[in-house]
């Protein structure tokens, strides 16, 4: 009888370290990107940033990823150079950002200067901290598309769908984390300084740029352990830029891309304003406004990857995309309805969310490699990113514009502040949009996979 070869994917102690080590890089990107964001009154307190340097500084993320196309670019270079040299690419860019954007915060060399970049006015601080960010952005977007080309590399034909689920849930850990600890460390040792939190994300990436250097060893076993290639399939599986045309002539790409900018359309600027509706809708105060959103990214973490567990066993994947299209729907619909106003509603929708949350991510990252050829991998998650982040950058802005056009019902005064009071009816119903556009395409999608045969209804472990 013939003796299948065994490979270092064979091992399940192997594939496991190699997830968890590359999943620890994730969570300190996730961690430095979101550990702005709660501290936002403190900046505007001891740096004198105002809301719209705030929001200037955060769009940061997309500057170079969606304007200059670095994602599509780094995308490319994964398929071109392999998941070790675009990782550590990557993660010294995250390193490299973090510390630009480290230093602007912590000097005071930029104090009081205002500059005008293109149509653009603001401190030079907060132009030199949003460089660093859209620098940073660039190495954990290309670092998370690496990170999904790795873990089908070791998970092909096995708990695909588990380990995607749990790298998200590790990296949802560092934007809870982030949520939960930004204040506090800022405000430690009896003096506040907004630039702590971001040197303890500083020190983190460069742990997690360690790590990624220790997984390069395990990647480099890993390619040993299989069998080796001769150079007519080497040149047969070389990525070629005519792979972009056949990613983009695919219509289930197309459907996963625009199912994905639609869904997290509607989750992740959603949350940019939940505080806010907290506050303005259900009537909690500012100190908890907070805590109700913040149970989001805790929730989704069992949930992912135990969503991503069934489809790897029992697939379904289209039918679970639709089921999460369907629960996002009906939680922004409900926070629309003016009368249901109780801060009890408000957990309970939010709970639903975080399921609706995980559905969707926990089938639809790991439905990709069904569609598309390994070899093709880094470009397509990297295009699915680029069209993600029009909608988180665009979408943002769409509603804090709605809101200040048609939503301000009178003003009152917070903190000693006079601050608008908002009717947030509208904007939920946007987002209730986004929820059934993404639904049409989900249906689409499952469709599609009839047709094609894709398998996304069919178990990912290979028995
Ligand atoms: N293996 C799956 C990777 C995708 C995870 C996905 N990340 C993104 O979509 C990023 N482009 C944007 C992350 C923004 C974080 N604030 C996710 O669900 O996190």
């Amino acid at each position: 009888m013939e003796k299948i070869r065994q490979t270092l994917r064979d091992s399940a102690a192997a594939r496991w370290t190699a997830l968890a080590v590359v999943a620890f890089t994730m969570l300190c990107g996730y961690y430095l990107t979101d550990v702005v964001a709660p501290l936002k009154g403190l900046l505007e307190g001891k740096l004198g940033w105002g809301s719209s340097d705030f929001g200037f500084f955060n769009s940061a993320y997309g500057w170079f990823n969606v304007f200059l196309g670095m994602l599509i670019v780094g995308g490319i270079i994964l398929d071109k150079m392999g998941v070790r040299f675009t990782g550590l690419m990557a993660t010294i860019i995250m390193v490299c950002g973090t510390i630009i954007k480290f230093w602007a915060i912590s000097t005071h060399s930029l104090d009081g200067q205002v500059w005008k970049v293109l149509w653009f006015e603001a401190p030079a601080q907060v132009f030199i901290a949003g460089l660093g960010f859209a620098i940073f952005a660039v190495g954990v977007e290309v670092a998370g598309i690496t990170v999904s080309k790795i873990i089908y590399k070791w998970f092909k034909g096995k708990e695909l769908a588990l380990a995607m689920g749990l790298e998200m849930a590790t990296a949802r850990l560092g934007t809870g984390l982030a949520i939960a600890t930004a204040v506090p460390i800022a405000k430690a040792f009896g003096v506040v300084d907004v630039s702590r939190p971001i040197l303890l994300a500083l020190i983190l990436l460069c742990i997690g740029l360690l790590s990624f250097v220790m997984y390069m060893f395990m990647d480099k076993k890993l390619d040993a352990s299989e069998v080796q290639k001769t150079q007519a399939e080497m040149d047969e599986d070389a990525f070629k830029i005519s792979d972009i045309f056949k990613i983009i002539t695919n219509k289930g790409w197309w459907y996963i891309a625009i199912l994905c900018v639609l869904f997290y359309s509607a989750v992740f600027p959603f949350l940019k304003y939940a505080t806010d509706l907290m506050i303005n809708k259900f009537g909690v105060s500012e100190e908890l406004a907070g805590t109700i959103p913040s149970m989001l990214p805790f929730g989704t973490i069992l949930l992912t990857p135990f969503f991503g567990n069934l489809y790897d066993r029992k697939g379904k994947g289209a039918t679970i995309m639709i089921i999460g299209s369907l629960l996002i729907i009906a939680v922004h619909a409900l926070f629309s309805v003016p009368f249901l106003h109780h801060w009890i509603m408000a957990i309970i929708l939010i709970l639903v969310l975080g399921v609706g949350f995980s559905l969707v991510p926990s089938a639809m990252w790991p439905s990709v490699p069904k569609i598309i050829p390994e070899k093709q991998l880094g470009t397509a998650y990297a295009l699915i990113f680029w069209v993600q982040n029009w909608g988180l950058m665009g979408v943002p802005a769409l509603i804090g514009w709605v809101l200040e056009k048609y939503c301000i019902t009178g003003q009152v005064v917070r903190d000693g502040l006079t601050v608008n009071t908002y009717n947030y009816t509208l904007p939920m119903l946007i987002f209730t949009g986004f929820g059934v556009l993404a639904l049409i395409f989900a249906f689409l999608l499952k469709i599609e996979d009839k047709k094609k045969g894709y398998g996304l209804q069919l178990p990912n472990i290979v028995k």
